[in-house]
């Protein structure tokens, strides 16, 4: 345990619960500002640890996340191990494959290891001298009026009561400090779980430790009401994620034995089941996992507590975009530390306006994007729509910026993005009745009918 640094008098000892991905950055902007900060992780020190139960091997990080890592400066080194994806490559179940490029040339998602990039915000964490961090220390109760926690040392199974003045919960998607939240008035919260679940399983590298499938994409086989998608890693493995009802016909319900496994894989994923050496194994060895969304409200206990991450706003996972908002959520703190300084009350108020539309918007597109990657993408008429769009954008860049790059490759507020995207796609809705293929677009008549729509924007 690092030793607390001598602060200003000024400045004061501040609680982070939780060392994830989102409490990790946020110790280090918090200690950026001068605050010295002690930091409880429930889990052991992940840089010590054997390898610890996660719940996604490896996660796409865009410009969201990647300005919040640059604050820290982190952002090249976390790049360098960092597997570029352009664009999703659909398997068909007769092994066809189609191609959507995410945005324009150069711009890309990234597939980074959840675990390395914890590992090297950890090493971070653990060098700043106004940083203090404990491992093992799980929060069991916050009593917001005393300003106390019970923390268990989960290693000497001990309880003992630790004070706070300020309190961040970054403590995740099932948060103990919200928990507190919860038992005061009118706070509101609703968690909505999806009747589908998920898995984890593993493509396996080719000989030599190369890629069985294109590197550079997010490959994805569209089944309609589910789906499979696989991640790129540096070894040479992807990471697969099986998005599957729970209950039904085609569900985790009705896959019980591995002879049944293989039948339907086979049946349905023919292409990617030659390269899923353990997939029995890995089938009844891994978790089924469900998906949450949670939205609460207020995210702060006068200036004494904050939310922010997961335990503010957890969303499921289809856009790629939860840890993007956790780390923007420290982007905005940053900027509001920077411009309020001392003054928390200010700090807490304006940062919950903030970004609560945002994180509401994100939860909506993070669903609205799984109808999309299961069912939509199948669909030719959907991926003529997708270039149609680019193509109104390359005419009109200051009038049309589609969705997927407004929410992935820019800062505008996702509450923006989500409305500007519902707008284009009511205008889509009327341009695509008179385009049957891409040369279309060219047609005067549906030039004239595009500029219309762009006069009115
Ligand atoms: C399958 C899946 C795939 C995903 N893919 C992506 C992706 O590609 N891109 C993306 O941006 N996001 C993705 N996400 C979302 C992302 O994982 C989360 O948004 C992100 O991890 C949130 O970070 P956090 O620090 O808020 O919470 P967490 O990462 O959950 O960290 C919380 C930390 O708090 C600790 N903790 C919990 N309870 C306590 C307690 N009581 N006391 C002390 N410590 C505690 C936990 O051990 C943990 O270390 C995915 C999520 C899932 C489930
Ligand atoms: N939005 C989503 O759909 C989901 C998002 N996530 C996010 O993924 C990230 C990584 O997760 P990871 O650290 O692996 O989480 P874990 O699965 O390891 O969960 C951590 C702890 O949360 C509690 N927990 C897990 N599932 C539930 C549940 N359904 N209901 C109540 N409590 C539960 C358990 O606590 P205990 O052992 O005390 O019971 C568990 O040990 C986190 O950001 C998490 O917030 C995680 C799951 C779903
Ligand atoms: N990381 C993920 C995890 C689970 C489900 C999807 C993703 C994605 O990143 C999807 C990507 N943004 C896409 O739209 O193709």
């Amino acid at each position: 345990m690092a030793e607390f640094a001598s602060t200003a008098p000024e400045t004061e000892t501040l609680t982070v619960m939780g060392g994830g991905l989102v409490g990790s950055l946020l110790a280090l902007y918090l200690a950026q500002h001068g605050h010295s900060v002690e930091m409880f992780e429930r889990r052991p020190d992940i840089r010590r640890a054997g390898p610890v139960e996660a719940r996604s091997i490896n996660l796409a990080l865009s410009d969201r996340g990647w300005r919040a890592l640059e604050g820290v400066g982190i952002a090249e080194s976390v790049r360098d191990v960092a597997v570029a994806m352009h664009g999703r490559i659909m398997h068909s179940v007769q092994g066809q494959l189609t191609y959507q490029p995410y945005g324009q040339e150069g711009q890309s998602i990234y597939s980074v290891s959840r675990a390395g990039l914890n590992r090297r915000m950890l090493d971070l964490v653990e060098q700043n001298p106004r940083i203090r961090v404990a491992f093992n220390q799980q929060c069991q109760r916050v009593d917001l009026r005393q300003q106390t926690m019970d923390v268990l040392d989960t290693e000497l199974n001990q309880s003992r009561t630790v004070s706070f003045r300020r309190l961040f919960g970054v403590d995740g998607a099932y948060s103990a400090v919200r928990a507190a939240l919860q038992r005061t008035d009118r706070f509101n919260y609703s968690q909505h779980y999806l009747d589908y679940g998920y898995k984890e399983l593993t493509i396996a590298a080719a000989p030599g430790g190369s890629w069985a499938l294109e590197k550079h994409a997010l490959h994805i086989w569209p089944r309609g009401q589910y789906m499979m998608i696989a991640l790129p890693n540096l070894d040479g493995s992807f990471n697969c994620t099986l998005f599957f009802p729970f209950e039904g016909p085609a569900s985790f319900a009705a896959l019980q034995t591995p002879a049944q496994v293989r039948a339907f894989f086979e049946q349905e994923f023919p292409d990617a089941v030659p390269l899923m050496p353990e997939l029995e194994t890995e089938f009844f060895d891994n978790p089924t996992s469900s998906l949450v969304t949670v939205r609460c409200y207020p995210w702060t206990y006068h200036d004494d507590v904050l939310l922010l991450g997961d335990a503010a706003h957890a969303i499921v996972p289809f856009y790629g975009q939860g840890m993007n908002a956790g780390f923007e959520d420290c982007t905005v703190l940053h900027e509001l530390l920077a411009r309020h300084g001392h003054d928390w009350n200010a700090i807490f108020q304006e940062f919950q306006q903030v970004r609560k539309p945002n994180a509401d918007a994100m939860a909506d597109l993070a669903v609205y994007n799984f109808e999309e990657m299961r069912d939509r993408v199948a669909d030719p008429r959907f991926l003529l729509q997708k270039k149609i769009e680019s193509k109104i954008s390359a005419q009109y860049p200051s009038k049309w910026l589609p969705l997927y790059s407004q929410v992935t490759f820019s800062h505008l507020p996702y509450a923006e993005a989500w409305a500007n995207g519902q707008q284009q796609e009511q205008i889509m809705q009327r341009l695509m009745p008179h385009i049957q293929s891409e040369e279309d677009y060219q047609r005067p008549e549906v030039q004239a009918l595009v500029a219309a729509e762009m006069e009115r924007r």
